[in-house]
């Protein structure tokens, strides 16, 4: 069994106009240590995908599992909490909090676990040196370019040790030269044993990966 598994997995929107299928009995399997690319147009549910692997959503119907854990039985302070430990999320648009300095927004996710003030900076100090920015931790988002950005939302993926990272379009925002940069830490990454699941629309970047998996209309067509 892999380290991620969606078995016959549905996703219905459903509002009091319209009913959207987002996903149609999807079967997936990742194994840990691999990266794995998701394309498709736009719509086809890929985000849908992410989220249910991510615990940030339930399926309509099927079996989503993470880690050995069948995320269809958690309560929500369970699902909060797996999250936290396992899973590590970058996003398209970075998602950085710009009231907070680069230190402080990549000590967020250690807020939510017991340790010391003290051990998360250091820890904060070691994922930010890992991401090559130990020199900018007292600037805040809007004094970084765009590269910089997704490096301290890496590095707020990462304090937390997690085994598999969740990233949305990672280089969507970049210039090409920057999104390789990005590319080439994700790899490092997974060459340490983080298991990687990259939606892009970069046939270039997906090609690099060890496998993709191709969605149209909520199904699997590769
Ligand atoms: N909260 C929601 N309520 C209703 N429909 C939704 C909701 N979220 C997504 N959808 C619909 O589900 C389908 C899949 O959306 P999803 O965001 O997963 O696509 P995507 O492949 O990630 O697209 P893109 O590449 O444009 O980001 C779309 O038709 C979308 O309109």
């Amino acid at each position: 069994m892999g380290i991620i598994n969606l078995q016959g997995v549905t996703k219905i929107y459903q509002t009091k106009e319209v009913e959207t299928v987002a996903l149609e009995n999807v079967n997936l399997e990742v194994k840990a240590g691999e990266f794995l690319s998701v394309m498709g147009p736009s719509g086809c549910g890929k985000s849908t995908m992410l989220n249910l692997i991510g615990l940030l959503d339930v399926p309509t119907e099927g079996a989503v599992t993470v880690d050995g854990a069948a995320t269809g039985r958690m309560k929500d302070a369970e699902m909060a909490e797996f999250r936290n430990k396992t899973l590590g999320f970058v996003f398209q648009s970075f998602h950085l909090i710009n009231s907070l300095n680069v230190l402080d927004n990549v000590e967020l996710p250690l807020l939510y676990r017991k340790s010391t003030e003290k051990s998360r900076r250091e820890t904060a100090r070691a994922v930010l040196e890992k991401v090559g920015l130990s020199h900018r931790t007292k600037h805040f988002p809007s004094q970084l370019s765009g590269g910089q950005c997704q490096r301290v939302a890496i590095a707020r993926a990462l304090i937390g040790n997690p085994k598999i990272i969740l990233a949305d379009e990672p280089t969507g925002n970049l210039d090409s030269k920057t999104g390789e940069e990005i590319m080439r830490l994700l790899f490092e990454l997974n060459r340490e044993g983080t298991t990687i699941v990259m939606v892009t629309h970069d046939e270039h970047m997906a090609r690099k990966t060890q496998r993709i998996v191709r969605f149209f209309d909520g199904r699997r067509i590769e």
